[in-house]
């Protein structure tokens, strides 16, 4: 599938039928051959019994009630309320085994698909909006587990009723049975005229219901920017044209479908008229039975159910083709970066970072971002990247995690290419904190514990006291167990961050990753921050994407990014004595610090 495809706002509903998916698919149903075998057996078995009524019932008629036998209608009447009990019981049986593998079948594959994503390289998500990947965890394993399941039964079910009831039909009377399909061609062009148009407005109406969940989604995410901007009434006209849209379709589709509905009853209608009549006549004439008739009729009823029900089972294999077409190429998807067959543990390390020679681009046929970038970080220097936006500042910590392979060179820790280390050894090892740090659902405990889930109690309080987590921790209702919710948004943003840092700390990583933590927070707790962050720094390697002075004054080393290029690199010294990037950038800054200062003092 194209980039193109996830890009669209419109997914394609159905596709051709497709052999290799259907195999596939089928596949899932291997784990449960027993139980399904055993359903098609009692599913076909209750079909014949339900198969035998209308004969019984028109022995009944003519043997009983005619000639006044009521031994018959006593004997056969039991009989045919035995098979409905029977009926009943293997109903309810197939009934809850196709749910109970339903509901299996789908949690073993949105467990595999969920497993699989989160071994996906971040280039997967870089292209691919959440919404729709979302979208095809939920919607498209849905509609994979329904046709798998309820779909194929239905196939076989109704396809063995159908035959069934042709068969008995002609062997009953085959000029009757002739006679009444006379209606056949000209239903079956009602139905190929009208259903695509019918499943043309439904997929619209579904197609516009995602555009809408979309837009709640988005309009939810982003109430303040909405809100700042007073964009309200613009988004209402929007939201409203995407609802009217929606109306449409699903009216559409309504008024179709009770169209056509009744047309095709009303067919059934005239075919049976045909029977009746020309089945009256033969009566009289004494060539058939009134219970003969009955039963012909019976069975005639009963040959558009499954008819109807056929065709509506084969769009939704249709629409199946088209989610496994999805749901396949996401499970197709290799992870970019994934331990190579010659992967080791790294031990654990001291902390000594080389990048050689090394080179990054993004997709293939994209420019470098990163262009010969070399560097030596010494075990537990700290090291301030700095330079313009979109520099290549982040590219640089992304490679080092191994979030991304290089394209050239190697990045090196502690003398061993990182890409022949196992990521897990590797990454256990890294910390990283980002400039708006992501908290999870849960308790603030929970998320100090997400990086070391068995720190004791001690070691998580200390770590919440080291990074001043503490203040904030008393002032909650349930300290350490408060809920955070989602985002944690009930905290504040430097709330935020301090969380962040005991998780890193408790972590305990030997390479520390920074993105300098904001300026949206007040004075007190830029403080806290300040002073967490020397507790967190102390005795590891640190890479801080800086963008105050202060830090960058005091690192090791600096390195100025430009263009993806370390453009200087050196100490805080060393680089104001050469006077370039670097010291014009100190400069500007301090002047415009004696700006504002200037400012405030008039
Ligand atoms: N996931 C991505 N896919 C494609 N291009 C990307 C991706 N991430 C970053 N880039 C591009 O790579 C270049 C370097 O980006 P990077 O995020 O490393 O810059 P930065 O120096 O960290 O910037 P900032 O200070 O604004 O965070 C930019 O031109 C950016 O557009």
């Amino acid at each position: 599938m194209s980039q193109a495809e996830w890009d669209t706002d419109d997914e394609i509903e159905e596709k051709p039928f497709n052999v290799k998916y259907m195999k596939r698919m089928m596949r899932y149903l291997v784990p449960y051959r027993r139980l399904m075998t055993a359903v098609v057996v009692i599913v076909l078995f209750n079909m014949l019994l339900s198969l035998a009524e209308p004969i019984m019932l028109a022995y009944i008629i003519d043997e009983g009630i005619i000639k006044g036998n009521f031994a018959v209608i006593h004997i056969l009447g039991s009989v045919l309320l035995g098979i409905r009990l029977i009926s009943w019981l293997f109903s309810f049986m197939h009934t809850r085994w196709i749910n109970f593998t339903g509901q299996r079948i789908l949690f073993d594959l949105r467990q595999q698909l969920f497993n699989h994503l989160q071994s996906l390289s971040f280039r997967f998500f870089d292209g691919r909006p959440a919404g729709k990947i979302m979208s095809r965890i939920t919607n498209d394993t849905n509609a994979i587990g329904e046709l798998i399941n309820g779909g194929l039964i239905t196939m076989v079910m109704e396809t063995t009723h159908l035959l069934g009831i042709v068969v008995i039909l002609f062997w009953m009377d085959w000029q009757l049975a002739l006679l009444s399909f006379t209606m056949l061609p000209l239903l079956y062009w009602i139905i190929a005229k009208l259903r695509p148009k019918i499943e043309g407005s439904w997929s619209r109406s579904r197609a516009t219901m995602s555009a809408i969940n979309g837009n709640l989604n988005e309009t939810i995410q982003g109430i303040r920017v909405i809100q700042a901007f007073s964009r309200g009434r613009i988004n209402n006209e929007k939201f409203n044209g995407i609802n009217t849209r929606n109306k449409e379709a699903f009216m559409k589709a309504v008024t179709l479908e009770s169209t056509v509905y009744p047309l095709v009853e009303m067919i059934g209608m005239i075919g049976t008229c045909i029977v009746v009549w020309y089945g009256a006549v033969r009566v009289m004439e004494e060539a058939l039975t009134l219970g003969f008739i009955m039963a012909f009729i019976n069975y005639l009823w009963r040959f558009w159910g499954p008819l109807s029900a056929l065709s509506k089972v084969y769009s939704q294999l249709l629409s199946a083709m088209a989610s496994a077409e999805r749901i396949f190429e996401i499970l197709d998807t290799e992870p970019e970066v994934t331990n190579s067959s010659k992967a080791r543990e790294l031990p654990t390390i001291r902390g000594e970072v080389v990048f050689d020679n090394v080179s990054f681009r993004y997709e293939p046929n994209k420019p470098d971002v990163l262009h010969n970038v070399s560097f030596r970080v010494q075990p537990g220097q700290r090291v301030a990247l700095v330079g313009p936006t979109g520099a290549g500042k982040s590219t640089i910590v992304n490679l080092l995690m191994r979030f991304y392979d290089a394209t050239g060179g190697t990045v090196r820790i502690d003398g061993m290419d990182v890409k022949e280390a196992t990521l897990e050894s590797l990454r256990k090892q890294m910390g990283i904190v980002l400039q708006d740090s992501f908290i999870f659902a849960g308790t603030v405990e929970d998320n100090l514990r997400y990086g070391n889930e068995g720190a004791t109690d001690e070691q998580l309080v200390k770590a919440g006291e080291s990074v001043r987590l503490d203040r904030v921790v008393a002032q909650l209702s349930h300290g350490y167990r408060t809920e955070v919710e989602e985002r944690g948004s009930k905290l504040s943003v430097g709330q935020r961050q301090l969380l962040a840092f005991g998780r890193v700390l408790l972590s305990d990583p030997r390479i520390l990753i920074l993105d300098e933590a904001t300026s949206s927070v007040d004075t007190e707790t830029e403080q806290h921050i300040q002073e967490a962050l020397q507790t967190l720094l102390a005795g590891r390697t640190a890479f801080i994407i800086a963008h105050r002075l202060s830090t960058i004054k005091d690192a090791d080393l600096i390195l100025v990014v430009e263009n993806g290029r370390i453009a200087e690199q050196g100490s805080h010294e060393q680089l104001m004595e050469k006077g370039g990037i670097y010291a014009n950038l100190v400069l500007t800054q301090l002047s415009m610090q004696e700006s504002v200062i200037l400012q405030t003092s008039t």
